[in-house]
């Protein structure tokens, strides 16, 4: 059989069935790697599938003379790898035209393993490649770091991936390249893979990077293939997508079972907000008229703010708005102000998208866009993004909209609103506000004053040295003039879906919108039958979570590993003699600048504590800041290729230094191993926090080292927004911020599971709601959001609670 003439002939099926026999009739010794080879070949030929593509494939002779003249079809040259990548598949191909002659094992797996990897790093584009080096460094980046990219939807220069590229990464995690026998491979991946590494190699796609040629589709097989080992089983759960490819056989096929197979779902634990069906996969509930309304405008492009009750679906309407916009060929990114919040909608945090650090906002707007611009991955990301989703719109300050906003229009070049990106926030104004509104100023981005004497305004917020001035009211991300510049469309979600028990509901509506509690409500809320043994308890502060803690942790009997952080203050004296000041310490020799750090001065671990993490690990994984987990045991770094995570600074060697430190002072030098509910096990090592003071660098550097974890049998409401909880237990006592009550008694699914704890006197006033939250949802909305809130369509706002709303807001003026 030789290749050139099926090639010629072009008879594609009966060289399948060919193909098929002929490994049927192998012996079982060398069936794996044979029908692998046969299907690799099988596949290549392919292209027939898309017999359009079929001409820009240069012939063969062409090709090998490029790998001789060792250029590209751009004439730029070609890596060694590629060459390399190059001659192993055209080596494969010949051991596959000669049946006799069959690939010693190991010899075929070395090369197996080698082209899938220079396929698998031209989909993630590791090395910005733009068409000829491929990544030699295998390993050079994490597993981890590939799916965050695959989950966003972009490669290494922010630009989007193209269904191909993310279907090529999935089959590559599916391939166990460990293994040295690797049975029940699908032959078609392994094609796949190698005509992916083969057509980089050689720049037959002509592709800058993303896009690769073909889409080969598994083939419709029509002889019999019992003797053959069976594909891999399983498939990643969230592959089943209307987009993805599925194999195109015929049900009536006797194949039909066996591709079923082929494409089943994995096991997948279960996220917070997933309902799994039995197969495996996310089943997600049908959208109902009022949230399929939503995403048909969003389908027509229009900049749209939808908003409704905690349990309304707004994440479910999210998610089918990415899935509809996405089939319709648009780049759709989707970012959240908090790593938590990110993660629950399969997102990244607003900061990282236009590629800034939380400590880093304390530069200018003109600096923090030009960190953009020289941010290849972000910038490339703002300039490729169709459509910009941002849930928890509540807690986007506004003057964080404003920076999205700008960066959005410089980068793109475009001074309409978001440089021309379909804008879609989304979120509930009556839920937890923006943390530490006006920190910094928009304009420079010095710190701003803070005054505590409130106004009828709220306090006010100053910027000295722009002479601009804020109060609380202006927080809100509806305040900003970007607001008003994207001239949203507005809807409002009303059933809830959450929490089917009507009075529970009614109550939580009145806690919604501001109204206060009457006795029976409260005696409702304390009182009930409630199953809440284990239990997270939320607390409005983190000392009360941090106390709660400590008191279960002391009763552990076990010896606890201590990690005490390591706090440095990097002075540049010459160009800010004026911050000696953030060099002062306390008595345990932590600085009393860092004193508000999320990461806490001493962790306290044993075996079998629950932990939460403090920072955003990997989104794409759901380590993110809130993720509980439990501490199964220690593990020694090692320092050969330790990498910590720290902050972007102007100094990383400060960083690393730091970092080697910690580690060296440390028990063992070993850190905590967690392993999380979502079935990921993961060593946490030390991170750093770093905040930069001065204008002009280099900066003075104010760190902190440590691992970013704490124990978890409390946690703040703060941390606990978007979540659905079974049971939780809930003390407000000390409640301080508009919305706390809210969301954490809307945490729970059912009264049943939830338990009200300390003083039900603040369930009694409740937080009230912000006045310029009432103001700005009457304006927008008119009554329609006090009397939503209705469990299957059923009005629950009785109707004296809609005139106490009334009177309220006519005795508030
Ligand atoms: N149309 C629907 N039919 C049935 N269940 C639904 C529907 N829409 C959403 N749900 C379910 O209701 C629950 C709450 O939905 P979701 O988390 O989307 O609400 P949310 O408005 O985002 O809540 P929060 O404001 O607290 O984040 C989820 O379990 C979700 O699966």
């Amino acid at each position: 059989m030789k290749h050139e003439h099926v090639t010629n002939r072009f008879n594609v099926p009966a060289m399948r069935q060919r193909i098929w026999r002929l490994a049927g009739a192998f012996p079982i010794a060398h069936l794996n790697q044979s029908s692998r080879l046969f299907s690799s070949s099988c596949t290549s030929l392919l292209f027939a599938t898309q017999p359009e593509k079929r001409h820009s494939l240069p012939p063969k002779s062409e090709r090998k003379s490029r790998v001789r003249r060792r250029e590209n079809c751009k004439r730029r040259s070609l890596s060694k790898e590629a060459i390399t990548v190059a001659r192993e598949y055209a080596r494969l191909k010949a051991l596959v035209q000669d049946l006799h002659d069959p690939p010693s094992y190991l010899d075929f797996h070395q090369t197996w393993i080698h082209i899938h990897q220079a396929a698998y790093y031209h989909v993630l584009n590791f090395r910005n490649a733009s068409g000829t080096a491929i990544a030699t460094t295998h390993g050079s980046q994490s597993k981890s770091e590939a799916e965050s990219r695959v989950g966003r939807r972009e490669d290494c220069n922010g630009r989007p991936l193209s269904e191909e590229a993310i279907v090529i990464a999935r089959e590559y995690w599916e391939i166990d390249t460990s293994s040295p026998a690797p049975p029940g491979h699908t032959p078609y991946d392994e094609g796949h893979l190698y005509q992916a590494a083969y057509n980089h190699v050689l720049n037959l796609t002509r592709a800058p990077g993303t896009p690769i040629a073909r889409t080969h589709q598994p083939p419709i097989i029509d002889s019999p293939i019992s003797n053959a080992d069976p594909p891999k089983k399983n498939r990643t759960a969230s592959y089943r997508h209307s987009h993805d490819r599925k194999p195109r056989v015929d049900p009536k096929s006797e194949n039909h079972a066996f591709w079923q197979q082929y494409y089943a779902p994995k096991e997948k634990p279960l996220k917070s907000k997933q309902k799994q069906s039995s197969s495996g996969v996310e089943e997600l509930p049908p959208l109902n008229l009022e949230q399929e309304q939503i995403v048909q405008l969003a389908e027509r492009g229009d900049n749209i703010f939808y908003t409704g009750s905690a349990g309304s679906g707004k994440s479910r309407v999210l998610k089918a708005i990415v899935e509809r916009l996405r089939d319709m060929g648009k780049i759709v990114q989707v970012v959240a102000p908090t790593g938590k919040a990110a993660f629950n909608v399969h997102g990244i945090t607003t900061w990282s998208y236009v590629g800034w650090s939380p400590g880093l906002t304390r530069q200018s707007i003109e600096d923090l866009v030009f960190k953009s611009k020289y941010s290849a991955a972000a910038k490339s990301r703002i300039q490729y993004t169709d459509v910009l989703i941002i849930d928890e719109i509540s807690m986007v300050e506004n003057h964080h909209f404003e920076r999205l906003n700008t960066v959005h229009k410089s980068i793109r070049n475009d001074d309409s609103p978001f440089g021309g990106v379909q804008v879609i926030v989304v979120g509930d104004f009556c839920q937890l506000p923006p943390v530490l509104p006006f920190e910094l100023c928009y304009y420079c981005g010095s710190k701003m004053d803070k005054n505590d004497s409130r106004t009828e305004r709220g306090r006010t917020y100053t910027c000295v040295p722009c002479n601009a001035t804020f109060t609380d009211e202006d927080k809100w991300a509806f305040r900003s003039k970007s607001w008003k510049e994207c001239n949203f469309r507005t809807m409002h979600l009303t059933q809830i879906h959450r929490q089917s028990d009507p009075k529970f509901v009614d109550i939580l509506q009145k806690c919604r919108i501001g109204v206060h509690l009457t006795n029976q409500d409260i005696d409702l809320l304390v009182n009930h039958a409630s199953n809440t043994g284990n239990a997270t308890k939320l607390f409005p502060t983190r000392s009360e979570a941090r106390s709660v803690n400590n008191r279960e942790f002391s009763k552990l009997k076990g010896k606890p590993r201590v990690f005490n952080c390591i706090d440095e203050f990097h002075w540049n004296r010459e160009l800010h003699p004026e911050l000696e000041y953030l060099g002062e310490n306390n008595p345990d020799g932590t600085l009393k600048a860092l004193q508000e750090q999320v990461l806490e001065p001493k962790v306290e671990l044993e075996v079998g504590m629950p932990v939460v993490l403090f920072q955003n690990l990997d989104v794409a994984k759901g380590l993110v800041n809130g993720s509980q987990g439990v501490v199964i045991g220690f593990e020694r770094v090692s320092f050969i290729g330790f990498k910590t995570n720290p902050e972007v600074t102007s100094d990383p060697e400060f960083s690393s230094a730091l970092a080697l430190a910690f580690i060296r002072g440390i028990q063992d030098e070993e850190c905590p191993v967690v392993d999380f509910p979502n079935g990921v096990t993961k060593r946490i090592d030390p991170i750093i926090r770093i905040v930069e003071y001065g204008r002009e660098p280099p900066h003075t550097l104010l760190a902190r080292v440590q691992l970013p974890l704490g124990p978890a049998w409390a946690m703040t409401i703060h941390r606990s927004q978007g979540l659905t909880m079974d049971g939780v237990v809930v003390d407000l006592s000390k409640a301080f911020a508009m919305g706390q009550t809210y969301v954490a008694l809307s945490r729970a699914k059912s009264l049943k599971g939830l338990k009200v704890e300390g003083s039900p006197e603040r369930l009694r006033t409740g937080m009230g709601l912000d006045q310029a939250v009432k103001d700005f949802m009457d304006e927008t909305f008119g009554d329609v959001w006090t009397r939503a809130g209705s469990v299957s369509g059923t009005s629950s706002v009785p109707p004296q609670m809609q005139q106490a709303v009334g009177r309220k807001r006519a005795s508030s003026g």
